[in-house]
């Protein structure tokens, strides 16, 4: 991919850039098999909150540290469930981020939200992170889900935007802690994977500067 930040148009929702069509046809089905090779080595899980309540979405991840919740709760962990460690983040999703956020720190995380035809997310902030002063980024596959951006604070005014496949949205600076989720998918809107659902890969650093995790 030869697309920088600079040439590439994006919008600016809140503060929140999207990069729509980040993308090609190409590269997004080069990133599903990198996905598909992520899932081989770390199964999706059905994720539970400490109440024991399954979220929607399957989960995997990628990198140094995978975000998890289980019956413990939920925090960052080195390792899948079964006890491997968390697969190398692709070149081709290390790309994007070296693209679009070009001063950042490595990330440390990817986190894959594999959605259902019927999974959907609660408004949240990304906020288990120790440097906030990092971005995250995120990348769509498949099919079109509804994106929700709300504020810092809990609740008030929202806004929606369809994500499409190949879209890569950054929040950092102001946006970095603003309320997001996925009210629904709409299944059948796009062909790059095998059955109606959605991908996402969230890119994050997680350590605070002092404290960068090795292997
Ligand atoms: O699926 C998305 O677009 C957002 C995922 C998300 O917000 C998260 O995993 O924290
Ligand atoms: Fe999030």
């Amino acid at each position: 991919m030869t697309e920088t930040s600079d040439s590439h148009p994006r919008r600016d929702v809140r503060g929140v850039q999207v990069f729509d069509g980040f993308l090609d046809a190409v590269a997004q089905a080069a990133m599903v098999a990198d996905v598909r090779a992520i899932a081989r080595a770390a199964p999706f899980v059905v994720p539970v909150t400490r109440r024991g309540q399954p979220l929607s979405v399957r989960m995997t991840s990628a990198g140094l540290l995978g975000w998890v919740t289980d019956r413990r709760g939920y925090r960052y962990e080195a390792r899948h469930s079964s006890g491997v460690p968390w697969p190398p983040i692709p070149d081709s999703v290390r790309a994007v981020w070296d693209a679009v956020v070009p001063g950042a720190r490595p990330p440390e995380s990817c986190l894959v939200n594999w959605y259902g035809p019927d999974a959907r997310m609660g408004m949240h902030q990304d906020r288990d992170e120790g440097d906030f002063n990092q971005p995250v980024v995120s990348i769509s596959l498949g099919d079109d889900a509804l994106f929700r951006i709300g504020n810092v604070e809990r609740g008030g005014k929202t806004e929606s935007l369809w994500l499409r496949s190949g879209d890569v949205l950054v929040l950092g600076g102001a946006a970095r802690l603003l309320h997001h989720g996925v009210d629904r998918v709409a299944p059948g809107t796009s062909t790059l994977l095998d059955a109606p659902g959605r991908i996402n890969l969230t890119l994050r650093v997680v350590s605070d500067e002092t404290s960068v995790p090795s292997r």
